[in-house]
């Protein structure tokens, strides 16, 4: 396999729904689509920001009603993942959107975790489940969230922290997060895709966040850049994602050269792909076409991700051999 084996550290289970999908799903559940067919579906994936595409993102997710929709969607990801060299998922899914629809929690919960729980055998890929709370809502309600995952065994390895970012500082989520940390959970947090520097300070120093989802604007704070680069804190940076929400100009503009010159952990992540054009290989692809990545520099990436994983130490070690006989086989 020439394929570079990697962890998928940042990827919403739900911005995997495929046009396909979505038509497939809104006809098994007799909802009828605002769009005649796939072609007027996809015309509306043009964004100006990540709002534009947050209200696309949980508009579509309405076709999702039954375990068997989540089963299905999460499975379809975990297809395509394999197929682009993943070795190991770590997966969010947004439970207040669902629950804000009336899809109860177990449904969601269990739906996704039932494909998830077959994945290593079918795919070979190893995953984890980590919840995601929406930042623009209230707190109150993200804490309501977690103790029903926590009470019910949701089979969930930590929490984050998602949707749209600037005016909703990590600061807000601080009793969500003590909460966690106590549960034995995990602690992830989106900062630093559209918001200011100072949310991935506050995700860290607040929060206790063990990796920053995006983290790009750190470029912006000197002393953030040395401190993220002393302490390697892992950045899961989406680089499709953020030319498809306009967060940098064109991918020869993304920092993510510069990031790895300032030696940061960083990885390669595809967040939403079926909205932002590709799944991990295509990002992985479209970089080496516009930075001429060498595979020294392909074989770092996929080491961070796996380094950054909150994997077990024997798979941990497993998956960093086959990214050295990765990079001894490029010759
Ligand atoms: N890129 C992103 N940023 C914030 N919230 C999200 N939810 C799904 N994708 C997201
Ligand atoms: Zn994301």
């Amino acid at each position: 396999m020439n394929q570079l084996p990697v962890a998928e550290l940042h990827l919403h289970i739900e911005g995997t729904l495929e046009p396909e999908l979505i038509f497939e799903l809104a006809d098994r559940n007799s909802i009828a689509l605002p769009y005649e067919d796939l072609d007027e579906l996809r015309a509306q994936y043009e964004f100006t920001d990540l709002q534009s595409f947050l209200d696309l993102y949980y508009r579509n997710m309405d076709v999702l009603r039954t375990e068997a929709d989540f089963a299905d969607m999460t499975k379809a990801y975990l297809r395509r993942a394999a197929a682009a060299g993943i070795r190991h998922a770590e997966i969010m899914m947004d439970p207040q959107a669902h629950l804000a629809r009336g899809v109860s929690l177990g449904t969601c919960v269990n739906g996704v975790a039932s494909a998830l729980a077959e994945s290593e055998a079918e795919f070979g890929v190893s995953t984890e489940l980590i919840a995601a709370f929406l930042r623009d809502r209230p707190a109150e309600e993200a804490l309501d969230v977690l103790d029903r995952l926590i009470a019910t065994e949701a089979p969930i390895i930590g929490i984050g922290l998602d949707s749209a970012e600037v005016g909703h500082p990590p600061s807000g989520f601080v009793q969500v997060y003590e909460r966690a940390r106590a549960a034995g959970l995990r602690r992830i947090a989106h900062a630093g895709e559209e918001g200011p520097p100072s949310y991935i300070t506050e995700a860290l120093d607040l929060l206790g966040a063990e990796r920053i989802d995006h983290g790009i604007r750190c470029m912006e704070d000197e002393q953030l850049v040395q401190r993220l680069a002393a302490d390697q804190v892992p950045l899961t940076v989406c680089p499709l994602s953020n030319v498809r929400l306009r967060t940098v100009d064109t991918l020869a503009d993304h920092p993510l050269p510069a990031m790895l010159a300032r030696g940061l952990n960083v990885c390669v992540n595809s967040d939403d792909p079926a909205y932002f054009g590709g799944y991990v290989d295509t990002n992985v692809d479209q970089l080496t076409g516009t930075f001429g990545f060498t595979p020294d520099e392909l074989a770092r990436l996929a080491a961070n991700s796996i380094r950054s994983a909150f994997l077990t130490e024997d798979r941990r070690a497993a998956l960093l051999a086959e990214v050295e006989a990765w990079r001894s086989g490029q010759g």
